[in-house]
């Protein structure tokens, strides 16, 4: 394994440089809940009250998912406003949800983007590429036109936008920066991804016990990153490098996780089995993309996984036999702002790379030079991205205020 500064810079043939993580922003709607109140609130706000079976089955699986708070953009008297999107199947939503999520979604990415750019430091008009992600609010033009007019970024900034990816999507997104940055000279790749529920957000049914599961552990966030090749030096800080990517359809996990847009809005499926097929697999995932390296103790990587569930994490802490602390940072964001989707794995990296400036770490990675980010989410498919940690800079005094 090579130190710090020995990355193999040859995989990049048209830039000569890995991308890297410029810079990050996070945001969160203003409104939160906590879990502990959770379940009187949902049962009551959706009139599910009498339900108590439900509901006493409902508090225990918010117990279990180990959330304290999340933000959440629908507050009670959004809530009132709009009765149909309390009830299960039974009243259409779908043009409610979109007036929500056309208008929002873009709002609230704009909001960390402004923390990211500002961070960045460079003037906006030099991005020269936007990556939008988000799970709902489809619409035409999109919500990468949307954030390029709330931002009055370039017009000719080069979009891509991904709907309804659901929470594989941050290693996604990070994918496709990386080929973009590596393969355009002097390219400033600007990721923004937006989360909310108001696009699945429902009612209680007796028989599907797992949009409980969802309701219980789905929440709304914001995160933003520019991703670039060859930083300027005193100019442009460096965090991660992107060194390889891999995207996998798990076998044997077909239906494991789904959603279906309908009139009702987005609907979900959540197979109980989705811990266990994550842990099956996780390893080979690993080894694949770490032989190159020569790297094969999991416990000297820092980890960033998307925390999908705290039976997931469980399950790959149980099967590498990770120590604790490997996921620290991963049940910190988990506790304090839910399953936000593809954002989450941003607000993890910003909470790494902060505690690591704040401890004096050597590394944004906690003082390690070796990462894995990982995404999983529907099919199952998971997305693994190689993160190589830089030096902390000077510079990390900024990110820690
Ligand atoms: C949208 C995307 O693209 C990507 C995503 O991130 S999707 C979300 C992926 N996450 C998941 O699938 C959830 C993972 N699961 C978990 O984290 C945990 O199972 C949990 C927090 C929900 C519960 O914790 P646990 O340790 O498993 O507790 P457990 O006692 O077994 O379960 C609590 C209750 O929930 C029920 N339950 C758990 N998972 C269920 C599921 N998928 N469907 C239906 N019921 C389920 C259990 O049957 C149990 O019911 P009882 O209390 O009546 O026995």
């Amino acid at each position: 394994m090579g130190s710090i500064g020995e990355v193999d810079h040859k995989a990049n043939k048209s830039t000569g440089g890995l991308a890297s993580v410029l810079a990050v922003g996070t945001a969160s709607p203003p409104n939160f809940v906590y879990q502990d109140n959770f379940p009187d609130y949902y049962f009551r706000v959706t009139n599910n009250e009498h339900k108590v079976d439900l509901k006493e089955k409902f508090k225990r699986i918010c117990e279990k998912s180990m959330i304290k708070k999340w933000h959440f953009f629908l507050t009670e008297e959004k809530l009132k406003e709009n009765p149909n999107l309390c009830s299960f199947y039974e009243h259409p939503s779908l043009n409610t949800r979109h007036d929500i999520m056309v208008e929002e979604v873009p709002k609230l990415g704009a909001k960390a983007t402004i923390k990211a750019l500002e961070e960045w430091g460079r003037p906006r008009s030099e991005i020269t590429h936007l990556i939008f992600c988000t799970t709902g609010g489809v619409d035409l033009p999109g919500a990468d036109y949307q954030v390029i007019k709330l931002l009055g970024l370039s017009p000719y900034t080069k979009r891509v936008m991904l709907y309804s990816q659901g929470c594989f999507a941050g290693g996604t997104v990070m994918r496709i920066a990386k080929d973009l940055a590596e393969n355009n000279e002097n390219a400033r790749v600007l990721i923004v991804c937006s989360e909310i529920t108001a696009i699945c957000f429902r009612g209680v049914d007796d028989f599907h016990i797992d949009n409980l599961v969802g309701q219980a552990m789905f929440a709304d966030g914001s995160a933003s990153a520019v991703i670039g090749a060859n930083p300027i030096p005193g100019v442009e800080t460096p965090y991660f490098e992107l060194v390889s990517t891999d995207q996998f359809i798990l076998p044997d996990s077909e239906g494991a996780i789904e959603g279906h847009l309908r009139e009702v809005g987005l609907t979900f499926h959540l197979h109980n089995q989705v811990p266990n097929i994550i842990g099956k697999n996780i390893e080979k995932s690993l080894v694949k993309a770490f032989t190159p390296l020569g790297i094969s103790d999991w416990n000297s990587l820092f980890w960033i996984a998307h925390p999908g569930g705290r039976a997931i994490l469980d399950r790959i802490e149980e099967k590498l036999e990770l120590k604790p602390e490997k996921m620290s940072a991963i049940r910190h964001v988990l506790s304090e702002y839910g399953n936000m989707s593809s954002v989450c794995v941003f607000f993890i990296m910003d909470e790494m790379r902060k505690r690591s400036a704040a401890e004096g770490k050597h590394t944004a990675g906690e003082g390690l030079e070796w990462g894995v980010l990982y995404g999983f989410g529907t099919g199952l498919t998971m997305e693994t991205i190689v993160l190589h940690a830089l030096p902390l800079p000077l510079a990390s005094v900024e990110i820690t205020k």
